[in-house]
């Protein structure tokens, strides 16, 4: 540890506090500027008039957090660069987000996606799913509150429940008052310091290391540089297949069919600029991916003689990137605290999106058919909001609880792909299908979500392999001396939190031995087996009683599902209310005024 490093200093403070305050001013424009967040439509899809690039930013944003910055970078570090090609499986993940279930969302204008299963599915399986995802998010965002503020306390010494307080409430502030506007600009401020804390970790690594050439080089002879392991073990964590197979469904179940994305696609005011937004997420995302994977490898160059986790100056690896800027810039004034302002940022965008997304669920699918039928938008709005500021306060509270995690990277995407895989598999059955009907698709959900959860939560689980790390190096590099203000911050530290084998790979229960990159996949596999089983079954009964089979209304199925697989009995059914085909907002903005419950 940098011996001149002494703590957090004002610059470093005064940083952190001017992007709350920039972030929480964005917040008070938008409460006092255009409708004054009065109506739903502008509360919850910032008034559908947005360019396509904040929007872009802001679909990044959403879902890289501080924990990508903190995991990914880690990551690379102790596994190596297989994570890496997880990004390939985004591309491909991108058009069928854009054009296999982004035109049925759009058609139907709604600001819950769960609408869709309702029309499709019946009431029973939209709460349901609601409900699945509802816990999903708060799971999540407690993750994305705690980690950074656990992982900067170990190092900085920042105070661990001031850095939750204080990045809960500014994000719980501006996305109460601005809404989807304030949280779609200030997404794209916060996305610039994600890139700039990266950045400044990949440039000083290079230079110490003696240029970004030595970087690779040391990673390579450390065995870090790895892309295509071929293994088709599905116990294998990291291979080719698992992050494209399984990278495909998780980008899928949150870019096609989740609500917090599908809400900020529905911002633009034409599919064709939604579809648009997609495409630039792709760039924006990677490159950040990229950087924070290259900033890893960087961090690795340092440290491969020498790792400070044998070395117990860090406990876990997740404490490896503000270990480093604290190492080797630590003595530069403000560079910890725009460091920190880059994580923050992460969190910061990631749980305003969610809260709003939260509170349009919340208030779309329950409060409104249940107490709120005749209520008029602007009241709407009201309860709307209030909504949000509560999740806020839950989220703050989860994050006080999310003690237990792991590895905060595993951990995230093992939450995306337990709820995830399910959720996809019943959109998917509904826009792909016209077999599957409302008990299969429930039951399907059911068995999924159980199964996943069995496997994803279940255990214990086997320990997970690491690359070997080095310490033979320590003499000549480390000063042994550790001044006492290091020592304050080091007298937590635990032994090394690296996993040991406790029993052979081989005695594990084989479920709970799988990658946890299978989880989305295979709970897509059994929601969409059952779901298809049991509304066969439901359908020759019925047929067997001589009833007509239900009609499915052509606008619920996909675009991209051919006409040759549709049944002639599945033809529209004019009793479900959709709005007119439009891909200009202006067009359909008389009829959508004259429908206000329906946002
Ligand atoms: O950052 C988060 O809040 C959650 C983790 C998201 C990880 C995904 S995996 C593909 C994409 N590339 C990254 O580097 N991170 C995201």
């Amino acid at each position: 540890m940098n011996e001149n490093y002494s703590g957090l200093n004002v610059v470093d403070y005064v940083i952190l506090s001017t992007l709350l305050l920039i972030s929480a001013s964005i917040g008070v424009y938008y409460r006092f500027s255009g409708g004054k967040q009065r109506t739903t439509k502008e509360y919850l899809l910032a008034d559908r008039n947005m360019s396509f690039i904040p929007v872009a930013f802001s679909l990044m944003a959403s879902f890289m957090s501080s924990i990508t910055l903190l995991g990914v970078s880690s990551e690379n570090y102790i596994y190596g660069t297989q994570f890496v090609v997880i990004n390939l499986a985004y591309i491909i993940g991108t058009p069928l987000a854009a054009y296999f279930y982004l035109p049925v969302f759009y058609k139907l204008q709604h600001a819950s996606v769960y609408k869709y299963l309702e029309l499709r599915f019946g009431v029973a399986t939209r709460l349901a799913a609601s409900v699945a995802f509802v816990t999903q998010m708060i799971l999540y965002i407690g993750i994305v509150l705690y980690a950074p503020a656990l992982a900067l306390n170990a190092v900085t010494g920042l105070n661990k429940i001031a850095s939750i307080i204080a990045v809960g409430l500014v994000c719980t502030f501006y996305s109460t008052i601005g809404g989807m506007k304030a949280i779609l600009i200030t997404d794209v401020f916060q996305s610039v310091l994600m890139f700039a804390s990266v950045i400044c970790v990949c440039v000083k690594g290079s230079i110490d290391a003696g240029g970004m050439n030595k970087v690779w080089e040391i990673a390579n002879e450390g065995g870090r540089i790895q892309f295509t392991d071929l293994r088709l073990d599905p116990s294998v964590r990291h291979t080719l297949w698992t992050q494209l197979i399984g990278g495909i469904f998780t980008f899928t179940s949150l870019y096609a069919v989740n609500q917090t994305q599908v809400q900020r696609l529905l911002t633009v005011n034409s599919l064709r600029k939604a579809q648009r937004s997609l495409w630039l997420n792709w760039p924006i995302l990677t490159a950040l991916s990229l950087t924070t994977s290259f900033a890893g490898i960087s961090m690795y160059s340092r440290y491969a003689n020498c790792d400070p986790l044998l070395e117990k100056h860090i406990r876990s690896p997740d404490q490896l990137l503000p270990y480093f800027v604290v190492d080797t810039m630590g003595h530069l004034p403000g560079v910890a605290g725009l460091f920190i302002a880059g994580i923050f940022s992460g969190s910061l965008s990631t749980v305003s999106s969610a809260l709003n997304s939260l509170a349009a669920v919340t208030v779309q699918d329950f409060l409104v058919p249940c107490c709120f039928k005749k209520t008029s938008d602007a009241r709407l709005a009201w309860v709307t909001q209030l909504v949000a500021l509560s999740y806020g306060g839950i989220s703050i509270a989860i994050a006080f609880v999310a003690e237990y995690l792991g590895g905060v990277l595993q951990a995230s995407l093992t939450i995306f792909g337990v709820v995830g895989g399910p959720l996809l598999a019943l959109f998917t059955i509904g826009m792909f299908s016209t077999v599957v009907e409302q008990k299969g698709a429930l039951t399907g959900l059911i068995a999924g979500l159980a199964f996943s959860l069995w496997i994803g939560f279940g255990g214990p689980k086997p320990p997970i392999p690491r690359l070997p790390l080095r310490n033979d190096g320590c003499a000549e590099f480390l000063n042994a001396t550790i001044d006492s203000t290091t020592e304050q911050y080091l007298s937590t530290i635990s032994p090394s939190a690296l996993p040991t084998v406790v029993m052979p790979a081989d005695d594990y229960f084989p479920l709970y031995r799988i990658s946890y990159m299978w989880y989305a996949p295979l709970g897509f596999l059994l929601t969409i087996l059952v779901a298809q089983v049991v509304s066969r079954i439901v359908r020759f009964n019925v047929e067997r009683r001589g009833i007509s089979v239900q009609k499915i209304n052509e606008e619920l199925l996909s675009p991209m599902f051919p006409q040759c697989f549709r049944t002639s009995q599945h033809l529209p059914d004019p009793n479900l209310l959709l709005t007119p085909r439009c891909e200009n907002y202006e067009e359909k903005q008389s009829h959508e005024d004259q429908t206000v419950s329906k946002i």
